[in-house]
């Protein structure tokens, strides 16, 4: 995976109707078409109009054509599939990935009411990203306890009106400084956490401090980007050598045209602000996506904090809210533009450069300890090449003389086996004859004595036994 070409996961969250879509039903402009396409503003099912006997294609002949786009994301969720099913999808493969030295981001964007917050908090029966993604960093760290040892922080910042202020301890603005390790919020103290279920309290607790402010769309509408993250510093037993990740969680602002929400003085200040951040990043998502050298990440706050989570080395997933409805009509097209551009990002992920507290000294001593193992190694390489060479002209040439004697020897018992085994076989052959002449004669005595009886002479007897010899 080490300098491997990655693209932004980008994914499409289309939520149920609501309440006020319901009640002035309103059409659907989005159509989940399987489940990596979507089609925007599709055709509306209508009866047949004709307008002086010409059949019309629209009842309504003023209303313009539908856009029928057809576009394509790396997932659409319908709003059947529930937080648990876009975790397992999207996040769990993240914490992974963190957990193997990545630094990964979670991007969720859309207008206000799209469904941001609940995609990434969750609600009381169904909890969101932020907590089934620690509760899973958390398994894979106690998983691991006995390799490493683990030391984990948290922050979580909200950047309102292009000011940075701390959700957890209510303090700020803090400013912006970058160093060589890229961009760093001065003064922000991490908070140790020990478990998943400690993080439940610190992320209500820095909601209750998070800008809310009613809009049209939604009476609990955030009007600030809220960033939280969570630094691990990896510490391996055997070696201690360390590594830090961070894995980050940016619950983006409403990206609704100011107008949009009707707001008027500070309410429009504060739209115009979330727009200037968000047209920030917009803009840098395009020159990523164009490939471009300089990407304008100083253009506002929010993209200098997350210039380490889009185009540097991070393993990136942006969800992007939709409403189906028509009443959200252009920020839905809008959402989906920006999606389908964050979508040809491309990045070069490298893991992270394992750091190590080991003085300069370490290295200097472990560097003479290998020269002298080498030196070693050369010299028993030597001492064996030498014994080899030795026994090379030591050994003594192949005596064909000794093994021919061996060869000779060999012939003579066999030989001598052979003739001993003659006689024996005469021998035996011998007995065999003695024992069927004896038969024969019994034979012929028992004949002559018949004979006798009918007259034939003993001599006849004799030569009729004569013949009989084998
Ligand atoms: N997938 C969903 N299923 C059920 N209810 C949802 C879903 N998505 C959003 N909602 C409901 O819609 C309302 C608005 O959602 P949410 O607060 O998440 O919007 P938002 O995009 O964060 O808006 P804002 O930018 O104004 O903060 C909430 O009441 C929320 O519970």
């Amino acid at each position: 995976m080490v300098g491997e070409e990655s693209k932004i996961r980008v994914v499409i969250r289309v939520r149920p109707n609501n309440r006020r879509e319901l009640e002035q039903s309103q059409r659907t402009v989005v159509k989940v078409i399987d489940q990596e396409t979507i089609l925007f503003d599709p055709d509306e099912d209508e009866d047949e109009f004709f307008f002086q006997g010409v059949k019309q294609n629209h009842r309504d002949i003023t209303k313009r054509t539908n856009k029928k786009l057809n576009m394509e994301f790396d997932r659409i969720y319908s709003e059947e599939d529930n937080n648990e099913t876009i975790f397992e999808e999207c996040t769990k493969p993240l914490v992974t990935s963190v957990m193997n030295g990545y630094n990964c981001s979670v991007f969720v964007y859309g207008a206000t009411g799209a469904g941001k917050t609940f995609t990434m908090l969750g609600s009381d029966y169904s909890p969101g990203l932020t907590f089934l993604t620690m509760r899973e960093l958390f398994n894979q760290i106690n998983a691991l306890r006995d390799e490493r040892k683990f030391d984990i922080g948290i922050s979580y910042l909200e950047v309102y009106n292009e000011q940075v202020m701390n959700l957890l301890t209510k303090t700020g603005p803090l400013k912006l400084c970058e160093d060589s390790h890229g961009v760093v919020v001065s003064g922000l103290v991490l908070k140790p956490i020990f478990n998943a279920e400690e993080l439940i309290n610190l992320l209500t607790l820095g909601n209750k401090n998070r800008t809310q402010h009613p809009t049209d769309a939604n009476a609990e509408s955030s009007r600030s980007h809220a960033v939280f993250q969570v630094h691990i510093r990896m510490t391996e037993k055997k070696t201690g050598q360390k590594r830090t990740v961070k894995l980050s969680m940016i619950d983006l602002a409403g990206s609704e045209r100011a107008a949009s929400t009707k707001g008027i003085g500070v309410r429009f200040k504060e739209g115009a602000s979330i727009n200037k951040s968000l047209l920030a990043l917009g803009n840098c998502i395009n020159k990523l996506a164009d490939g471009s050298k300089h990407i304008p990440y100083r253009d506002s706050n929010l993209t200098r904090l997350l210039k380490d989570s889009l185009g540097g080395n991070c393993q990136t997933v942006m969800i992007a809210n939709v409403s189906p409805s028509s009443l959200t009509y252009e920020d839905t097209y809008n959402t989906l533009k920006y999606a389908s551009r964050a979508k040809k990002i491309r990045i070069v992920l490298k893991q992270n450069i394992l750091r190590t507290n080991m003085p300069k000294d370490y290295f200097i001593k472990k560097a003479t300890d290998l020269q002298h193992e080498i030196e070693k190694l050369k010299n028993l390489n030597k001492q064996l090449e030498e014994k080899l060479q030795q026994q090379q002209t030591d050994s003594k040439p192949f005596d064909e003389m000794l093994l021919n004697s061996w060869f000779d020897k060999i012939d003579a018992s066999y030989s001598a086996l052979f003739k001993v085994q003659e006689p024996i076989m005469n021998a035996q052959s011998k007995e065999r004859i003695l024992y069927y002449r004896g038969k024969l004669k019994e034979c012929a005595e028992r004949g002559m004595a018949e004979l006798s009886l009918d007259g034939v002479t003993v001599d006849e007897v004799s030569l009729i036994n004569s013949h009989c010899i084998f």
